[in-house]
């Protein structure tokens, strides 16, 4: 029944005002203003089109989405669009693509990393699209260690210049987006060498494709590494491998804010941290955290419409079977995810706005605060993808086999997103810094140096104040152990930030009720699954974790008539999910049936193939037949 909303009954049981909760997800009245247009007008324009992605090859994909690139920009420019609406559009353009890293970390690393004089000189250039960057870090042999690089970068005072080279197969970088076959110019990381001594690891702006005829420039060996999980999905991004041979750049291509080489070939150090040479990572995982909440919030949108529309057993007297929302482990899987998307999106707007406060701080000099963004950004970016890619997988369980087809937008948004839990970190390797930052702040109480922020509740832990260990000492024996504290600390986070949300004032009728209960299933939840933890340290009783579990299960009732306006507040349209489950009319079987016969496979009736494998099997032929 097409224009009939299938989902109407559940929107007409909700209990609070689904537009107020619309703002208080978008951050306020002017971003929702700004995401409602221009998903509406993304998902209006047919050159934004995405529902045949997954029957595309590599080659099709990959081109298209250089057409929807270069679409993209024509309406940025043709629009006058701002900056804010330009990353919008981006966004809802929901493709990966090339453009993701020029404008997340090329652009961000100049920024951050380059004198006034480099920002001045790359960055117009960058912003008109005039060059495409890329960021090449990671190699062959090297991801998480940044500091074991093997590409060298050796100041020639000759020529007053960098020969910037790969020395072995394992040197040759490898994951870069945008860098196989698009990107123009390449912020490179090497080990720099300045009078045959080693200083470190540096960034440098690099040329690798000519301007005129995109051709790799002398010295470059450039391409795309190959096909990655999932078809479709990431394989939009071209993920790309370079070699190094004897390049040669001007000296004043070395991104010179945190040190500096003189044409003299003297190595100088400003007064800033060195590890501000990171300070592109701590942009992009803070801004993959805000990213984690979008990702989660659409698989819990489609897995939370397909379950009010679909329905299996209990049928009473010939009437309709139960949906299967009202089953009581269906809920108990779904809403403490939908209570983490909730958790997830305010901690990301409580980290944007940490990052920014670093970034005043850093630029005033004052670097007090860098450790403690550093294990924040590193440690939210580790929880919030975990919880995430785990998340999009459980939903498209909780849709059943239908979950199961790409129709479904859950393989493809999974196969998107699980890389979040590697890239820009390795989760574990993220948790190890800040189990380090931890340790280091537990071996430093008792002194005069008194934690603040994030960290200031660690007086007031008893037996921490009792400990007096060495950062070093038992570390790597005890990682395991410290990475499980790295992630109660980041919950500890999460859970005081949505709490502090609520202490602030929430316009719109039974808004704050929804949050009070939605932030108490989070908390509660995490209490339940870590319920050997909290006993076995005698944080509570067995008492306490049986009444926290009866709360639970009523918490469970109180969202269960919100739920579809729960999950409408995110206000995604139909274009962005990609999904006939969680389609906001509901409508999901007469979709799926009309989808399946647009499936290439059934443009013939009878398959190709048919004459040559099927017909000779069924008559007995095979033995004869030249396969
Ligand atoms: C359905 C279809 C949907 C379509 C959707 C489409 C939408 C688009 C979706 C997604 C697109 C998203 C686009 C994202 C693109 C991703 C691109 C990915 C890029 C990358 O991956 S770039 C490479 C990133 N690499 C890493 O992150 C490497 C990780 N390693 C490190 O960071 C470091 O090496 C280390 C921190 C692990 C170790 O550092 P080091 O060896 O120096 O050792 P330490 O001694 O531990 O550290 C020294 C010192 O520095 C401090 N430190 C470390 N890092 C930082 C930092 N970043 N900032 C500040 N300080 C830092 C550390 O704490 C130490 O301090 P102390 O000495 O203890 O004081
Ligand atoms: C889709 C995608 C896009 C990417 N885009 C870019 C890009 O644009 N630019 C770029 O430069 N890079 C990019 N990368 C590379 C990415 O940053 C690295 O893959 C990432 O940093 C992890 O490094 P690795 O692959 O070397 O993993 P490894 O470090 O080899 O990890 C393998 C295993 O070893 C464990 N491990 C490693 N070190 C330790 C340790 N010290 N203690 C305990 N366990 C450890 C890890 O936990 C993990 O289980 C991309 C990667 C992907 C998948």
């Amino acid at each position: 029944m097409e224009g009939v909303d299938h989902l109407a009954h559940e929107r007409n049981k909700s209990e609070f005002d689904v537009d107020a909760m619309k703002i208080v997800w978008a951050g306020s009245p002017h971003a929702f203003v700004v995401s409602d247009r221009i998903s509406k007008l993304v998902a209006s324009d047919p050159g934004f089109r995405k529902d045949n992605r997954s029957t595309l090859s590599r080659k099709e994909l990959f081109k298209n989405t250089l057409r929807k690139a270069a679409y993209a920009w024509k309406t940025i420019i043709d629009l006058h669009l701002s900056e804010e609406e330009a990353a919008k559009l981006r966004f809802y353009v929901d493709e990966p693509a090339f453009t993701d890293v020029h404008w997340g970390m090329f652009i961000p690393a100049i920024k951050g990393q380059g004198t006034e004089e480099q920002q001045q000189k790359w960055l117009p250039l960058a912003y008109k699209m005039q060059i495409i960057g890329c960021y090449a870090q990671t190699e062959l042999g090297h991801g998480s260690n940044v500091q074991g690089l093997e590409t060298t970068a050796t100041f020639d005072p000759q020529t007053d210049e960098f020969i910037i080279h790969s020395p072995t197969l394992t040197s040759s970088k490898w994951w870069p987006g945008g860098l196989g076959k698009v990107a123009t110019h390449a912020i490179a990381y090497a080990l720099l060498i300045v009078g045959g001594r080693e200083q470190g690891v540096h960034g440098f702006i690099v040329q690798l494709r000519s301007l005129e005829d995109h051709s790799p420039l002398p010295g470059m060996t450039v391409g795309d590494i190959g096909m990655k999980f999932g078809n479709g999905a990431y394989n939009a991004m071209d993920n790309g491998v370079l070699r190094f041979d004897h390049v040669r750049i001007p000296r004043n291509q070395m991104l010179m804010r945190v040190s500096q080489v003189t044409c003299e070939g003297k190595y100088k150090q400003s007064d800033v941290p060195r590890q501000l040479v990171y300070g592109a990572m701590l942009y992009v995982r803070q801004t993959i955290v805000a990213d984690a909440s979008c990702a989660l919030s659409r698989a819990v949108c489609i897995a939370t419409r397909y379950s009010a529309v679909r329905r299996q057993f209990g049928s009473q007297n010939g009437g309709p079977e139960t949906q299967v929302i009202d089953y009581k482990t269906q809920q108990s899987r779904l809403f403490p995810l939908l209570a983490s998307a909730y958790a997830f999106r305010f901690v990301g707007e409580w980290l944007k706005w940490l990052y920014a406060d670093v970034t005043q701080r850093l630029q005033a000099n004052d670097f007090s605060t860098l450790p403690e963004a550093h294990a924040c950004t590193a440690g939210l970016k580790s929880l919030t993808t975990t919880a995430t890619a785990d998340g999009i997988e459980e939903c498209r369980k909780l849709c059943g086999g239908h979950g199961y087809l790409c129709s479904s937008g859950l393989p493809e948004l999974f196969a998107v997103y699980v890389p979040a839990c590697t890239y820009e970190g390795e989760n574990t390797v993220l948790l190890l810094q800040v189990a380090r930052f931890l340790m280091k702040t537990v071996s430093q109480l008792g002194s005069s140096k008194k934690p603040v922020g994030t960290i200031a509740y660690m007086t007031r832990v008893e037996h921490l104040m009792q400990c007096r260990c060495g950062v070093q000492r038992g570390f790597a024996e005890l990682s395991a152990d410290l990475v499980e504290a790295a992630v109660a600390h980041c919950q500890l986070l999460v859970v005081s930030k949505f709490i502090e949300k609520l202490q602030q004032e929430i316009p719109g009728k039974g808004v704050k009720q929804q949050l009070e209960v939605l932030c108490n299933i989070y908390a509660l939840f995490l209490l339940h699954k870590h319920q050997g933890d909290f006993l076995s340290t005698g944080c509570i009783t067995p008492k306490h974790a049986a009444l926290a579990n009866d709360e639970l299960r009523s918490l469970y009732s109180q969202v269960r008539p919100n739920a579809i306006a729960l999950v409408d507040a995110f206000n995604y349209t139909d274009h962005y999910l990609g999904s006939i489950l969680g389609c906001y009319d509901g409508n999901v079987y007469p979709k799926l049936y009309e989808a399946a016969w647009k499936d290439p496979l059934n443009e013939s009736v009878v398959p190709d193939g048919y004459h040559q494998y099927i017909r000779p099997l069924l008559k007995q032929e095979i033995r004869t037949a030249r396969l």
